[in-house]
């Protein structure tokens, strides 16, 4: 549905060239304005102190003083945000430069006066004319441009803050525009240009993910312009888009939110930290800075502390997929599923009731090796309180009592001979300051027993203040409340509910296996070891009973890989930002941990938001692959018939019988082939980590190039790689072997989402080696 159009070809360059003479006379200007505002901050700076009148005199002159510092202060910080919004501008213009706009729309607004249709091109930013009041390019953001998205040639209508406005397009045009020269363009019909599109996906895959902008298709457009949902759903299949438009929707938001919102109030929780080094820069390529990115595993680190080690999900994970298929990994998958789901959660907050009643473990609050407060009476004291007070209060008001118990017993330890042995070890400095002190406070009559008795009060008040210090923090912190021991009681009486009295009614929802289940986790809980599915629980516990350390300065919250969430997981995030919408994106045929939802109806998210608030989305089309590709990969998966390939074609995916000693041989030719094609990124990708350290080792010595992707590998580059399947997750490469997909080492239908995450991630080519009968997944 499109054409190729050279019909107006040169009068369209000469706008391009005048667009570009013109931001070159804005880059220079805006350059030396930019140079100006920096000079001024720099002098600012430096002069801060001269340009201040400092008196604190008296009251009077000291307000002065506060007005003045404030003055400065303002000065500087206006200045500095004039800085940075011209530093955002030039770097809009500079990018304008080389491609000012990649679309354009003739659109005759209903009602309008002239029946002459308004040209509206769109590009990465918005440029006005010299009178300020006519725009020669629109933000791809603004709401006019959602036409060129959403629509063909025809009647059209769009929103805006105003209402919505109706009309006629009359023309849809594209452009390929690299450095000031038109390469080529085209009038299109409903779609964005397939011709755009095969060029963009026909080319190499890069260290980095790309800006769409250019080629956003309708359906996409609907996530990233969406604005209504406070949870907004993505399922999408492999390769959709998924990751692209959440990354557009930031860009957006910031644009459309501009004052009201900024980058660090939205958090990215990507699946490992090299995926975060993959997208990190769609935001700056799109002039916006780029939100808070991390992990969930990184903000489990963050919130738990050094109580326990933390088990990451891919050692459960490779655990698992090593494992021999045994009763042991059916009690492991089923401790880890029960401790995923809401009921484990409404578990815990039956559990809190009956702590409210009895039960919180309390520790000895002890002093050079003795207990001066013992756990009993803190016990005590804490159910003395008044019960209709929250477990949170309560221990707050418990801190204060503790905080005075430990000043009397401080007073007492004074007099204590350990104390008069501290202060003989003193040195001349605290003797010298305690004189001091004590002299200007008029303590001292000359001379006397009285001045040696004060002097030894002072000196001994000060030592014990200064022992004293570790446990009062402590105290403040909570620390005398035994967190692991109250969570090891959940799994303490077994297979026995916990029940309080007025506390609503236990469900049977232990699954078979809950004794075996009880005592493994003792055993690991016991060791200092925390398994990736207790880190969630036991923190929602300890927040329950320690107050909920929310974060409410975030406002939105992406969640990529969303089908790797739990259910549990999901409710917590939503206590921990409790003002923060929620975009959420996944693809249930690529859910590999067992804690994942990996079921299309047990939607993870259910009961987070009211329904009228929630919003699903489903993309079909898979961008990624060839349409080769996607026609052999969405065999393996269940309802694979309803994804959509893009017709880009390449060659069939090739499956190839290796024998077992030349395996590593083999793959290498395979990789040298494709390197002499012109391929940049390539992976070999394994099951797991530890038979991609295996094949790595064996690789090196063929190619000496070859990178081994790890947990812990923060960077994602260009080049050969041998990758375990999960941590290929979100990621792409120009071609891809599986490094062996024989019934050996993929047979579990547990694996079978694994094996479909690995083959999606070639965009060119797929090659499958075996050593054995292939995995019945392909069948
Ligand atoms: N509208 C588009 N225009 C150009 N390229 C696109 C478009 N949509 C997606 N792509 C490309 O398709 C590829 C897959 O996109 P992306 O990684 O966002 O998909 P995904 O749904 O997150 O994939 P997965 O779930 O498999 O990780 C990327 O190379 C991306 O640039």
């Amino acid at each position: 549905m499109y054409t190729t159009n050279n019909d107006g070809l040169q009068e369209e360059q000469e706008r391009v060239n005048g667009l570009v003479g013109l931001i070159g006379n804005r880059i220079e200007q805006l350059s030396a304005k930019t140079s100006g505002i920096r000079g001024e901050i720099v002098d600012i700076r430096r002069n801060f102190w001269d340009d201040v009148t400092v008196n604190f005199e008296d009251s009077s002159e000291s307000a002065e003083t506060h007005a003045s510092l404030k003055q400065q202060a303002e000065l500087l910080s206006e200045r500095e945000r004039s800085h940075r919004h011209t530093e955002r501008e030039l770097k809009t213009l500079v990018k304008l430069e080389q491609n000012p706009y990649f679309g354009r729309i003739d659109i005759v607004e209903e009602g309008a006066k002239d029946a002459k249709p308004d040209a509206i091109y769109l590009g990465v930013g918005s440029l006005l004319d010299d009178s300020g009041e006519e725009y020669l390019i629109y933000d791809w953001r603004a709401p006019v441009s959602s036409l060129y998205y959403d629509y063909g040639p025809g009647r059209v209508s769009y929103q805006t803050p105003a209402g919505e406005i109706r009309g006629e397009m009359t023309l849809k045009r594209q452009y390929m525009i690299r450095n000031g020269k038109i390469k080529s363009m085209f009038d299109t019909g409903m779609t964005i240009g397939d011709e755009l599109l095969q060029e963009v996906l026909g080319k190499g895959s890069d260290a980095a993910m790309k800006s769409i902008v250019a080629t956003i298709q309708s359906e996409q457009n609907a996530i990233i312009r969406n604005e209504k949902a406070k949870l907004l759903v993505v399922q999408g299949a492999a390769g959709s888009g998924k990751t692209s438009a959440a990354l557009q929707r930031v860009a957006y938001l910031l644009y459309r939110y501009r004052g009201q919102l900024s980058a660090e109030q939205i958090v990215l929780f990507s699946p490992n930290p090299m995926f975060n080094s993959y997208v990190s820069s769609v935001l700056p390529e799109l002039g916006e800075q780029n939100m808070t990115q991390t992990t969930y595993q990184q903000y489990l680190e963050h919130r738990l502390g050094e109580q326990f080690q933390l088990e990451d999900p891919f050692v459960g994970l490779e655990e698992m997929l090593n494992a021999p298929q045994d009763a042991d990994l059916d009690i492991r998958r089923a401790g880890i599923l029960y401790k995923s789901g809401k009921s484990f959660m409404d578990e815990i907050d039956r559990y809190v009731q009956q702590l409210g009643v009895s039960g919180l473990s309390f520790r000895d609050i002890r002093f050079r090796g003795k207990t001066i407060i013992a756990a009993k009476a803190i016990s005590r004291q804490f159910y003395s309180l008044e019960p209709g007070m929250t477990i949170p209060i309560r221990l707050q008001k418990l801190s204060v009592w503790l905080l005075k118990e430990l000043s009397r017993i401080s007073k007492e330890e004074q007099s204590k001979e350990w104390v008069d042995e501290a202060i003989e070890l003193l040195d001349t400095h605290s003797y010298g300051s305690a004189y001091e002190e004590l002299s200007e406070k008029g303590k001292f009559s000359g001379g006397s027993f009285d001045d040696y008795q004060s002097e030894r009060q002072f000196l001994a008040a000060q030592v014990v203040q200064k022992r004293f210090k570790k446990l009062r923090r402590g105290v403040k912190l909570l620390k005398f409340v035994d967190m692991p021991d109250i969570y090891k009681a959940l799994f303490q009486k077994g297979a026995v509910p916990h029940a309080a009295p007025g506390a609503p009614e236990a469900n049977a929802s232990y699954p078979p296996e809950w004794p075996q289940i009880c005592s493994r986790s003792l055993e690991k809980l016991n060791a200092g070891l925390m398994s990736y599915e207790d880190a969630t629980p036991y923190l929602y516990l300890k927040e329950k009973l320690e107050g909920f350390h929310t974060n409410t300065m975030v406002k939105h919250l992406f969640i990529d890989e969303a089908q790797d969430y739990s259910p549990f997981q999901f409710h917590y995030l939503k206590r921990i930002f409790p003002r923060s919408s929620m975009t959420v994106l996944g693809d249930f045929n690529q859910s590999i941990f067992v804690h994942g939802t990996g079921e299309k109806s047990g939607d993870a998210t259910s009961g987070l938001f009211p329904q009228d608030e929630c919003e699903k989305i489903i993309l079909k089309r898979s961008y990624r692959s060839t349409k080769q590709i996607v026609d052999f990969t969405r065999k393996m998966v269940p309802d694979g018939e309803e994804i959509i390939p893009f017709n880009r074609t390449g060659p069939e995916p090739a499956v190839q019988y290796v024998e077992a000693d030349r395996h590593a041989e083999q793959l290498s030719v395979r990789l040298q082939a494709w390197r002499s094609e012109g391929y940049e990124s390539l992976a070999v990708i394994c099951k797991t980590a530890r038979e991609s350290a295996e094949l790595h080792k064996a690789l090196l010595a063929l190619l000496p190039d070859i990178r081994l992707i790890q947990k812990e590998t923060s960077t994602f580059v260009k080049g050969m790689v041998v990758i375990p399947a999960y941590l290929a997750k979100g990621v792409e490469f120009d071609a891809v072997v599986i490094a062996n997909a024989g019934s050996e080492v993929y047979s579990r239908e547990s694996e079978r989402r694994l094996f479909y995450t690995a083959c999606t991630r070639a965009m060119h080519e797929l090659h499958l080696f075996l050593t054995g009968k292939p995995t019945p997944f392909l069948s």
